[in-house]
């Protein structure tokens, strides 16, 4: 039979997109097909599967994965125009920088959630699902990668964090033009990253702690330009020489970050002891970039090869 309709999966995950209010709180309570029922499209086939049922903050590694999987097993029916992955927005950047860093087909993969349980009066879910499908439909969507439509935005995966905990379009993008290096797909299950936030008195045994617990890799979340105390250095080149991989951000929302100060303590300091700057990717995107790349075999040159391409 010769398909006459786009074809678009939705895969759907859980949060507030998902959930109802019960007297000790929302939590993911609506079924796929419930989720779905009336975003029907005219002209656009819908075909729906139920990957998770979470809260995006409870997810873990081998969720990711899952549902990472979950899009990829989509593609492989070449009848798909686009997949649509419904997901809660607290650690959407997080999924949505996984699935990108994998994606090299050019069809898109539009995320979208909601900032209101679907049973408030004023749910933002059914809109954001609608613009969700019609940019899957979109020719102008295809060969940009992961998508998070909400709000009436519609921005790429890469670069993205959730800047406004209450806003309708939560999501904004630190640059909207970063390249995509993608990565040969793994699964980052096991392979442990850390995130490490510095602040004035920030103890530096933390850093040595993270090596000690397992991780392979830390991303320092550290002030301004990549900045900390110099006895933080010393704990990052210990760790450095203990074979573990780190990436240094910025706890500032916006800008790009470039090796400036010196005196012990600054990212000049850092990027000496063998530390790699990550010039746009913040903590939780650049964390899932470092775990995906060690997860793949990636060493120190590859880690950052990849961080100076973004
Ligand atoms: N707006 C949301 O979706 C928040 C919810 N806690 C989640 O991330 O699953």
């Amino acid at each position: 039979m010769v398909r006459t309709q786009p074809l678009v999966s939705i895969l759907t995950t859980g949060g507030t997109i998902a959930s109802r209010r019960f007297a000790d709180g929302a939590r993911p309570a609506l079924a796929a097909e419930e989720l779905v029922a009336g975003s029907a499209e005219a002209g656009v086939e819908l075909r729906t599967r139920e990957v998770l049922h979470l809260d995006s903050s409870s997810l873990l590694p081998e969720d990711l994965d899952a549902v990472r999987s979950a899009v990829v097993a989509e593609l492989e029916h070449p009848s798909v125009t686009g997949v649509v992955l419904t997901h809660g927005t607290d650690t959407m950047e997080e999924t949505a920088m996984l699935i990108d860093l994998m994606h090299a087909d050019p069809r898109p993969v539009i995320m979208t959630g909601a900032q209101r349980p679907a049973d408030s009066p004023d749910a933002d879910g059914p809109a954001n699902l609608s613009a969700a499908i019609a940019a899957a439909v979109d020719p102008l969507s295809r060969g940009r990668g992961v998508l998070i439509a909400m709000g009436g935005t519609l921005v790429p995966a890469r670069g993205t964090a959730k800047f406004d905990s209450a806003a309708d379009a939560p999501f904004a993008t630190v640059r909207a033009d970063l390249p995509r290096p993608l990565l040969t797909p793994t699964s980052i299950a096991g392979t442990r990253v850390d995130i490490v936030m510095l602040y004035p008195g920030v103890d530096p045994s933390i850093i040595g702690w993270c090596a000690g617990a397992g991780a392979s890799g830390i991303v320092l979340v550290a002030t301004g330009s990549g900045n900390t105390h110099p006895r933080v250095v010393d704990a990052v080149a210990d760790a450095i020489g203990r074979g573990v991989v780190v990436v240094v951000c910025s706890r500032v929302p916006r800008g790009e970050i470039v090796a400036t100060y010196g005196g012990g303590g600054g990212a000049v300091d850092l990027a000496a002891r063998g530390a790699i700057i990550s010039p746009w990717l913040r903590g939780p995107q650049a964390r899932i970039a470092l775990q995906a790349l060690l997860a793949g075999g990636a060493g120190h040159a590859d880690v950052a090869a990849f961080f100076a391409a973004e």
